[in-house]
């Protein structure tokens, strides 16, 4: 079922490419966007009746300091800070004008800039965050020190003062985030979850409820009214690394092709989507078919999310 949007102006999208690997240590994540609109996303977007608004191929290594030394545990902490502060302008920018926002990555730490401008524009917006990971660590938590573990901390306001990170206000509550798709959690990560009284919902879940049932006790969760402005950011890696190979930090036991189109399927029919991410499709790993796979089903997630429809 194709359903009209309870948010948007009018039918049409804005696109964030951002080609940024500099919250974690693999080349490569850089070259998603590009890959993913070579394959196509627009003109089939187009082809579902969106007006899309493609901001270009931004060069964002051009904010690279020239020196970025350890913030604490953090690496490229001033390059992923100017990075995502950019980005956060851009969602914000397109939501102000009616549009829905898609951003396509590039790594995770990215989220920390497009949710950022989502509740910018929407205050009371609330994040379905689709993921093997947490990416909730903190400063102190974070065992790797990749920023694509710990957009959530910052997000949350439980990251501490970080001055680098100063134009990052506190703008998210536990209430309004929820995760499905868990399944390599830090031991830090899950104190935090519990402490803080996140709701997620691993695989185990999953597997013991099923996805349909899943995706609406999640909804039901953060929007208990069906209210409230949706962002979803999804990470192709919570998809089994059987059906999306070509991911930075894959984790076996994911979500099924179907489980993980379901999620887009369900979440467009609450006509409350007014921004999406899709994360962490690294084009330079594994063979090429393993690249066609996960570019493709970056594509279909997409697509999903914005009313194709199988029947
Ligand atoms: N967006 C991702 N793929 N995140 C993976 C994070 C892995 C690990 N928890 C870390 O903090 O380093
Ligand atoms: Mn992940
Ligand atoms: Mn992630």
């Amino acid at each position: 079922m194709s359903v009209q949007n309870k948010f948007l102006k009018q039918k049409s999208v804005g696109v964030v490419g951002v080609p940024f690997s500099g919250g974690q240590p693999r080349d490569g994540v850089d070259l998603g966007p590009l890959k993913i609109i070579e394959f196509g996303l627009l003109d089939q977007l187009q082809e579902l009746g969106w007006q899309v608004k493609f901001d270009g191929h931004r060069d964002y290594t051009l904010m690279k300091p020239a020196s970025d030394p350890p913030v604490g545990r953090l690496l490229n902490a001033r390059y992923v800070s100017a990075v995502t502060e950019s980005v956060a302008s851009s969602v914000s920018a397109h939501l102000r004008e009616g549009s829905l926002a898609l951003t396509l990555g590039g790594d995770h730490s990215i989220a920390l800039g497009t949710v950022a401008g989502t509740m910018a524009v929407h205050p009371n917006a609330c994040l379905i965050w689709i993921d093997a990971h947490a990416d909730i660590n903190t400063p102190e938590s974070t065992d790797s020190g990749n920023i694509h573990g710990c957009p959530l901390s910052f997000l949350l306001g439980i990251a501490g003062q970080v001055d680098v990170f100063s134009w990052v206000k506190p703008c998210l509550t536990p209430d309004r985030l929820v995760y499905i798709g868990l399944r390599d959690v830090d031991a830090g990560e899950k104190k935090i979850l519990r402490e803080h009284g996140i709701k997620a919902f691993s695989m185990h879940e999953v597997d013991k409820y099923g996805i349909a049932q899943v995706v609406q006790m999640a909804i039901d969760h953060v929007s208990p009214n069906g209210s409230r402005p949706i962002h979803l950011s999804y990470d192709v890696d919570a998809i089994d690394p059987a059906v999306a190979p070509s991911t930075g930090t894959p984790v076996r036991g994911g979500l099924t092709f179907r489980e993980g189109h379901y999620i887009c399927e369900a979440i467009h029919e609450t006509g409350c989507l007014v921004a999406m991410d899709l994360m962490e499709v690294n084009p330079s790993l594994e063979d090429e078919t393993a690249v066609f796979q996960t570019v493709t089903i970056g594509c279909s997630l997409v697509r999903c999310a914005m009313g194709e429809t199988l029947l």
